[in-house]
């Protein structure tokens, strides 16, 4: 599903990460932590092909990312949801806007009843014309995974999503995508809370790494 050889990544020449290797096997539930400017945000737009590594391979459902075209791209970001560390909505356009935004974008008609039931699962049906500034932050967070799982991939990638969010809200957000997870989807959270992890734990199996002094490894059953 995800497979990277022997990856680095970097910017300006400095590598931020080295010799990854790592296999996302479907519904696996995986998180990532590491301390700020570790590279996890990096390495979540590796994953989705907005960042290219500077050595090794990676494969993102069986397509080396180094060979696609446009195209391909915008197709696999169909099979990838990603639910980004500020959101990135268009504030001007209602929350039911920017949900059905992948849909719009690939030319396809978004079917009302569809996103009503998309926005009551992660209960906004309520504040589906209310504008992203609106909307408070577990709000904003529970819009943008409505809006990642709006093509309903495969895998599903959340930066921080529980960032600024109080302990009920991270839980219910971490609920959803425990959800995601049980219907069969791969889910990657790059988070620094490991009171969260933790939570996980009780509830699926989930595999931690940890970015360390430019690797990244799995970090042990203490966590
Ligand atoms: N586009 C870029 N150009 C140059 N350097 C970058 C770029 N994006 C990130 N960096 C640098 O790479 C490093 C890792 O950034 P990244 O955002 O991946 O870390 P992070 O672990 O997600 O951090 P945080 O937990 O604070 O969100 C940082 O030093 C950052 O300044």
């Amino acid at each position: 599903m995800i497979e990277l050889e022997n990856v680095a990544i970097g910017y300006n020449g400095v590598e931020l990460l080295s010799e990854v290797s790592l296999k996302l096997v479907p519904g696996s539930f995986h998180f990532l932590t590491g301390p700020s400017g570790a590279g996890k945000t990096s390495f979540l737009k590796l994953c989705y092909a907005e960042l290219l590594p500077v050595a090794g391979h990676v494969s993102l459902m069986g397509q080396d990312i180094r060979t696609m075209t446009r195209d391909d791209r915008a197709l696999m970001r169909q099979r990838i949801g990603v639910v980004h560390q500020d959101c990135q909505f268009l504030d001007h356009l209602p929350v039911i806007e920017n949900v059905a935004l992948p849909l719009t974008v690939s030319g396809r008609p978004a079917h009302p009843q569809e996103l009503g039931e998309l926005l009551s699962w992660v209960g906004l049906r309520g504040q589906a014309n209310a504008l992203p500034p609106q909307l408070s932050g577990g709000e904003r967070q529970r819009a943008a995974l409505a809006r990642a799982v709006m093509m309903s991939p495969d895998v599903i990638l959340a930066d921080e999503p529980t960032g600024n969010l109080d302990w009920e809200m991270s839980l219910r957000l971490l609920g959803l995508l425990v959800e995601l997870n049980r219907m069969g989807k791969t889910v990657v959270i790059a988070t620094h809370d490991l009171n969260l992890i933790r939570q996980a734990k009780a509830q699926v199996q989930a595999r931690v790494l940890r970015i360390s002094g430019r690797r990244l490894q799995l970090a042990g059953a203490d966590l």
